[in-house]
């Protein structure tokens, strides 16, 4: 196995140093290393490493920042079942070159992830792909049909220790199956990750509710219809004490009730996603399907409060809910389109324009919301840990300085549904290491 020098990277939340990764782990992190992993009388520019390892290759890190490996607690994969829109296999690269090592990977497949044979199957996939560790999410119900509970114990106990259930894509809307799922998976520590949709409330929706939608004659999605099963959701956690987490949160009223609970010390955890971090309703009027999403995009006022919200640490954690969808189900009039957004290989990038440049989060917030918070929540120990010795070599270098193109015929993903293709963003990955191993270099998949 090769060892990797790195020299001369800012490490988040400390100072310049240099990063010396051997046999999966970081052996030592510091200035004027050499390949012995010890501290030399070197300036730490990155010369030739001598000495220790056989073969160690270095990277010259100088303007680059050292974060721990992204964590995405939100991901489709789409394997089984729709392969021509992703992959394992290819969603695990895109992955890998957003700068993510690990990703939870969504239950709505066919068939859905709802037995402990489904889950074991996308984990043994993830494995054998080795660009990202993948964590399957278990469905809540039977089917994702929101009337059965399912095998939680049986996943949880699988070799994918299932530890978050979600029937994401559809709301589990019966406030006695939501009860009953909090209370069963209470009993190993598990977590129910909801999307927040009142679906009475949102028959037949195409958009955010607002006067934009009664322009453009799409059936609107109102606020409330999240923020009211957020609410009840966070009640029913409390009388129940499990563990609740919410999935794209995307309303300054969420955002409001999210605070309140966790002032009053309701327990309850939450995610935004990159688009809803810059994205607003007023793209719709493009007709353009690319910009169909649930929840909707919605107004500025929205976006202000969930940058807020993610600021404050109301909104724990940025998730991907990269959403692939082939082109015949996005190229097609708006009513007909699919729901979804591609995200992985942009998140970080939006993240840095977003919350980063505008001063909202410091380069040490962005490892805590996407690194080391969706591992705790997630429940995953390789992942998630601060850059020091003796932890699992989960590495991004990242170029804060780079400015990029997106070229959504560019993107890894077999689908091409970016919202933010032909944007500018700043920032770009450049190196990316799996347990020591890299799965991106000079900002390319390195296999
Ligand atoms: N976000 C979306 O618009 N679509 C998701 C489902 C979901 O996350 O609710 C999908 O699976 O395509
Ligand atoms: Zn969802
Ligand atoms: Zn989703």
């Amino acid at each position: 196995m090769t060892a990797y020098l790195i020299t001369g990277a800012k490490i988040v939340g400390g100072e310049v140093a240099d990063l010396l990764i051997d046999n999966g782990e970081i052996v030592a992190v510091g200035t004027g290393l050499t390949a012995a992993g010890r501290g030399g009388a070197g300036d730490g520019s990155g010369g030739a490493a001598t000495g220790g390892p056989a073969d160690v290759t270095t990277i010259d890190a100088t303007g680059l920042i050292a974060l721990p490996g992204l964590v995405d607690l939100h991901t489709h994969l789409r394997e089984p079942g729709r392969e021509d829109a992703e992959t394992v296999l290819t969603g695990t690269r895109a992955a890998a070159l957003g700068g993510f090592t690990a990703v939870f990977a969504m239950a709505n497949t066919d068939p859905v992830a709802d037995t402990a044979g489904v889950v074991e199957q996308v984990w043994r996939l993830g494995r054998e792909a080795g660009y990202a560790d993948v964590f399957p999410i278990g469905a809540v119900t039977v089917g994702r049909q929101g009337t059965q509970l399912a095998e939680l114990g049986a996943m949880a106990d699988s070799a994918a220790r299932v530890r978050v259930f979600s029937d994401d894509g559809d709301c589990v809307w019966d406030a006695a199956l939501m009860r009953r799922a909090l209370e069963y998976v209470k009993a190993f520590g598990g977590t129910i990750a909801q999307h927040a949709q009142e679906p009475r409330l949102t028959k037949g929706a195409q958009m955010n509710e607002g006067a934009l939608s009664g322009v453009l004659g799409l059936t609107g999605w109102p606020s409330v219809a999240e923020e009211a099963i957020i609410a009840r959701d966070i009640l029913l956690n409390h009388h129940v004490g499990s563990k609740l987490h919410i999935c794209h949160l995307s309303t300054k009223g969420s955002v409001d009730i999210v605070r309140a609970a966790k002032k009053r010390g309701l327990e309850v955890t939450a995610e935004v996603t990159p688009h809803h971090l810059l994205l607003t309703e007023d793209l719709a009027s493009s007709y353009n399907p690319v910009f169909k999403v649930n929840p909707p995009l919605r107004t500025k006022e929205d976006v202000e409060a969930v940058r807020e919200g993610l600021a404050d640490g109301t909104i724990d954690i940025v998730a991907t809910d990269h959403a692939p969808h082939p082109v015949e189900d996005k190229d097609c009039e708006w009513s007909a389109a699919a729901f979804g957004m591609l995200g992985l290989e942009t998140a970080l990038s939006v993240v840095q324009h977003a919350m980063v440049d505008t001063k909202l989060l410091t380069w040490a917030d962005v490892a805590d919301r996407m690194s080391y918070r969706p591992a705790a929540i997630g429940q995953i120990s390789d992942h998630g840990q601060p850059l020091v010795a003796g932890a699992p070599a989960n590495v991004v270098l990242v170029d804060p300085a780079a400015q990029r193109v997106i070229v959504s015929a560019e993107s890894a993903s077999l689908s091409r549904n970016t919202p933010f293709d032909g944007m500018t963003l700043p920032g770009k990955v450049v190196a990316t290491f799996l347990r020591g191993e890299p799965t991106v270099l000079d900002g390319k998949a390195a296999k």
